[in-house]
């Protein structure tokens, strides 16, 4: 009852404070310049909410009117359930969480598809959530109060990383699979993480309300993939609410509470973080054992740095503040952290006086994906600086070292976990920063052994990896070249499988397996290089396949590799910036590709030019590389393929 009372005054406060935060957002909006969100966006920012830059998020940080009324002490471990919900993109991961949150409370019921507008711009263009969320929840279930930790995943392979750190903090995961598409390759991908960490996994069929919804069919598939009977699967349709509260229901009785205990000394992860240009880092933490306060004093075991903790609290889904949290909680916590680097995914923290041994914590992410990032003009490197320095504090999966290269002056070498990760890292600098950027051909991270006793020496090691192919040394140093691989999971209707496999092979793909996962739809296994699927390879398959086929990799090591080093000349000079590394056997076909769409290229300057001649602007969109202009998109695009 008294639980009730609270969480009843709990979402009057939450009503108000949102009322009064919309209202401040209105005044920040007009003072915030190039950032278009509605106060209908930070309603459900926290579901398709990136990394937000420092400058937004100072909106919702402000936060004068927090009051600590929640007792978290109500709910001993066994009154937890930690979930995820993973999924393909667009399955309706985020649809569903909405329902959730309404149907217990922490959102207003809202119009439908409204989160469909409601993105930010970045995500509205692409379609994609790129940053877990959490959210709390408070669930009543046959006279039990229960308080249900949910964190919405990332779809896209590129950010499996956050997916896989969301499940650290969770105990199970609603596997939700599209009853009309079946499952797609992030499923399969998803399912893996879930079932390797030995999370209980709860298969939900969502769109049943979709005409051509097949739920006996896509149950089949999960039978037959994961080997999860059928009978577990809930048929929902989280768009008009259908069976949603089986779904509540079976996160409390099929998901075990987290084996902890609040009289063990404090210890909780750091599994993901923000930065607040007021108040420092924000860390989402999952606490292991014990419970913590205000006030106290906790130490990092990463950097063995003691900190004050400033505020707690749990996140419905904005931040909300109380006494204290105890163990099996998910939550947040300030504690006077200024930068990012100080809460380190994965770092445990514990209180000053009672130190424990730090949890296993993560791999760190590792960057696939590398690129040069150089300003329009050296009068923009300031700003453009700047501008990268605010975006990486809330992504720290992105690597940042400086680089410099003859044409394009002073920059830098930046890693990302994938191409659509570079992509949307450029484009919120655009978009966000009003940052124009020239970004150089991405290269993956190659390695060479060292044959050269005077380079190993200089190196410190025989193994070299090079992430900038200006560097690749000469094979007179080198006893052999090593690539990265990745085994790449191909799941597409049977009529396209003699298209996917000439795609395939064409890449140098080996093929590892391939069975039908019911009788019209194939999964295929191949060993990729990694550098031959980066660029175009899922364009590519997304076209030949109509739409239908989806991919999803893992690393899978490196491979000896006949590579060469490939000079592009333009007007007789080499171009630093358009130096690839290739396949031997690729060499010619590569470069003659890479040579008429430059020759393309220097049709479309002439006309641009005169299209462009009265405007300045225009001039801007340019780059002098030795005697040549090139548009600054030209290095990604000559590397594009038209092979099918
Ligand atoms: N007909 C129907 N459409 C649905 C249902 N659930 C979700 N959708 C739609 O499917 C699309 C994708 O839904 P989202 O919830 O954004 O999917 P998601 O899995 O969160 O996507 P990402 O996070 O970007 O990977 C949206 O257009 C939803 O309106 C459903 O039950 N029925």
């Amino acid at each position: 009852m008294l639980l009730e009372k609270a969480a009843c005054s709990d979402r009057k406060n939450m009503a108000a404070s949102l009322f009064r935060r919309v209202s401040q957002l209105k005044v920040y909006r007009r003072k915030i310049h190039s950032h278009s969100l509605s106060c209908a966006v930070f309603r459900h920012r926290w579901m398709k909410r990136l990394p937000v830059v420092s400058g937004s998020f100072r909106m919702f940080s402000t936060h004068t009117d927090k009051q600590e009324t929640l007792d978290l002490s109500k709910f001993p471990a066994d009154k937890i359930r930690n979930f995820c919900i993973i999924a393909h993109i667009d399955h309706g991961k985020s649809t569903l969480a909405d329902r959730l949150l309404e149907m217990t409370g922490a959102i207003a019921k809202t119009e439908k598809n409204k989160q469909v507008l409601d993105k930010l711009q970045v995500e509205r263009e692409r379609g994609i959530t790129v940053k877990a969320q959490t959210a709390s929840l408070f669930y009543s279930h046959q006279g039990e109060q229960y308080l249900l930790n949910l964190i919405d995943t990332p779809g896209h392979v590129d950010f499996s990383y956050e997916v896989s750190r969301s499940i650290s903090a969770c105990q199970g995961v609603l596997l939700i699979v599209d009853a009309n598409q079946g499952i797609q390759a992030q499923t399969v991908a998803n399912f893996y993480l879930a079932f390797e960490a030995q999370l209980t996994i709860i298969p939900i069929l969502n769109k049943i309300d979709l005409k051509n919804a097949d739920p006996k069919r896509v149950e089949s598939q999960i039978e037959k993939v994961f080997d999860i009977p059928r009978d577990d699967c809930i048929r929902i349709s989280a768009k008009h609410g259908t069976n949603v509260e089986m779904v509540l229901q079976a996160v409390v009785n099929r998901i075990p509470p987290p084996a902890v205990s609040s009289d063990d000394p404090f210890r909780a992860l750091v599994f993901d973080s923000n930065f607040d240009h007021y108040r420092g880092v924000v860390a989402n933490i999952a606490v292991f054992g014990g419970r913590v306060r205000k006030g106290d004093k906790i130490v990092s075991a990463h950097l063995g740095k003691t900190y004050e903790v400033n505020e707690i609290g749990l996140l419905r889904p904005d931040e909300h503040p109380t006494q204290r949290l105890y163990a099996g909680q998910v939550g947040y916590i300030i504690a006077g952290m200024k930068d990012v680097k100080e809460a380190q995914i994965g770092d445990t923290l514990y209180l000053q006086e009672q130190p424990v041994k730090a949890l296993p914590g993560f791999k760190p992410a590792k960057a696939m994906v590398f690129a040069g990032m150089y300003p329009m003009d050296q009068s923009e490197y300031p700003g453009l600086r700047s501008a990268i320095e605010r975006l990486t504090l809330n992504d720290s999966s992105v690597t940042v070292q400086k680089d410099s290269s003859l044409a394009l002056g002073a920059g830098w070498r930046l890693g990302f976990l994938g191409l659509l990760h570079m992509e949307v890292f450029n484009q919120r600098l655009e978009q966000e920063y009003n940052a124009s950027v020239i970004v150089t051909a991405p290269t993956v991270p190659y390695k060479a052994v060292l044959s050269s006793a005077k380079l190993i020496k200089e190196h410190g090691s025989e193994e070299i990896t090079i992430v900038n192919p200006a560097q690749f040394p000469d094979r007179s140093v080198v006893s052999e070249y090593l690539e990265p691989m990745v085994l790449g999971t191909i799941l597409a209707p049977d009529a396209y499988t003699g298209k996917i496999m000439a795609l395939c092979s064409n890449r140098r793909a080996i093929q590892k397996n391939m069975v039908y996962i019911d009788d019209q739809r194939v999964m295929m296994k191949y060993l990729f290089p990694l550098n031959e699927i980066v660029v175009d390879f899922y364009d590519l398959l997304k076209s030949l396949s109509s739409g239908y086929a989806s991919f999803d990799y893992e690393n899978a090591g490196y491979q000896a590799a006949d590579l060469i080093k490939m000079d592009i000349l333009l007007n007789g000079r080499s171009v630093e910036e358009l130096i690839t590394i290739v396949h031997r056997d690729r060499a010619y076909n590569t470069g003659k590709a890479m040579l008429q769409l430059m020759e393309n290229y220097g049709g479309d300057i002439t006309r641009k030019m005169k299209l462009l001649k009265r405007q300045a602007e225009g001039k801007k969109k340019m780059r002098r590389i030795g005697n040549v202009e090139v548009p600054k998109d030209a290095f990604i695009n000559v590397l594009k393929r038209k092979d099918k």
